[in-house]
């Protein structure tokens, strides 16, 4: 019997955005592109780690400007679909039509989990613009999956073609997944997809078991670049729905160079699992927290584990970045007592 096929959203050039400092050139972009519409992924997510719009002092400038980015990978791409992210309040109505304009032909607007209304407006602009829209629920596993079944609903209300749930701290198991994911797809009509962290290690598990759930669409990234120890990795998740007999239309071999001879040497840190990314899963923090946390924890001569399991227990959210440098100072002022 012929499996369901599952599209991979390949996000290399955004979340591996933060795992780079939002540092791609307009070459790295073109590079990977190439490689990612030759190995045949249903679309290539790019911009920065925030989304369009989100070079600022807060999160971080980018190398390049959205525009230049976007057009240097809608240049590169003619099957594989161009994607961005939008935060909305970081990402504006005119930013999308500014994107739009580069031939971005799908948006993922991404609220927290809790927060759709917030994106309405910028799904309805999507949908004017003739684009495929996603609504993206970010730090998922915060809520119940009844009460996060709810916000699906509301979401398909507002004319998304599919609705996605982020395990954005990379926080959840296998069984929490494939619970999840059963009750999305009884509670709405449209498809639906998993966007996984690695940081205790389960994301390709976690994507399998999405799959097995219902799920139609997986997001990876080339190498598993991404925030925190990564998302989950495009070779190895092809690799397995290919053991499996699921078509993802993609070449793994092609897959595999393109990750080696691009994104691998622009690796700047292990994207191996540490004690510091587990805890982000652990105690459910926004995976891009993790390189911010680190570099602060140092420079105030603190544990970046005793500052993870403060901000954990704070409950931090995106947005509450500079919370990190308050626990960072909190605990160096304990230190001195
Ligand atoms: C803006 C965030 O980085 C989106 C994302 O990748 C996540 O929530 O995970
Ligand atoms: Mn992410």
């Amino acid at each position: 019997m012929t499996k369901r096929p599952v599209k991979i959203i390949d996000t290399t050039l955004r979340d591996g955005s933060h795992a780079i400092h939002y540092q791609y050139s307009v070459e790295d972009v073109k590079n990977i592109c190439k490689g990612l519409e030759e190995s045949g992924v249903y679309a290539a997510e790019v911009g920065h780690g925030a989304g369009i719009g989100g070079s600022t002092l807060q999160y971080g400038l980018a190398k390049e400007a959205d525009r230049d980015i976007l057009t240097a990978a809608a240049s590169c791409l003619k099957n594989t679909k161009l994607a961005v992210l939008l935060v909305p309040g970081l990402g504006t109505m005119d930013d999308l039509k500014a994107a739009y304009e580069c031939g971005v032909r799908l948006v993922r607007v991404a609220v927290h989990c809790t927060e759709l209304d917030v994106g309405m407006q910028h799904i309805k602009l999507g949908k004017e613009l003739g684009m495929e829209v996603a609504a993206f629920f970010m730090m998922s596993h915060m809520i119940s999956a009844e009460e996060l079944a709810e916000q699906f609903k509301i979401a398909e209300s507002y004319g998304v073609d599919f609705i996605y749930m982020a395990d954005s701290s990379g926080a959840m198991v296998p069984e929490e997944i494939t619970k999840r994911v059963k009750l999305l797809k009884e509670a709405v009509n449209v498809p639906i997809g998993v966007h996984c962290h690695n940081n205790l290690g389960l994301a390709v598990g976690n994507s399998l078991a999405a799959y097995e759930s219902g799920a139609d669409f997986v997001d990876t990234t080339l190498q598993g670049l991404g925030a925190g120890s990564g998302n989950t990795p495009t070779e190895a998740t092809v690799a397995a729905f290919n053991k499996m007999q699921v078509e993802t239309g993609c070449d793994l071999f092609k897959l595999m160079e393109a990750g080696e001879k691009y994104v691998r040497p622009l690796v700047q840190h292990s994207l191996e699992v540490t004690n510091e990314s587990i805890i982000l899963g652990y105690t459910g923090i926004y995976s891009s927290f993790y390189l911010p946390t680190i570099k602060t924890a140092k420079k105030f001569n603190v544990n970046p584990i005793d500052v993870l399991v403060e901000l954990g227990k704070r409950k931090v959210v995106g947005g509450q970045e500079d919370m990190i440098l308050d626990v960072a100072y909190e605990l160096s002022k304990r230190k001195d007592v």
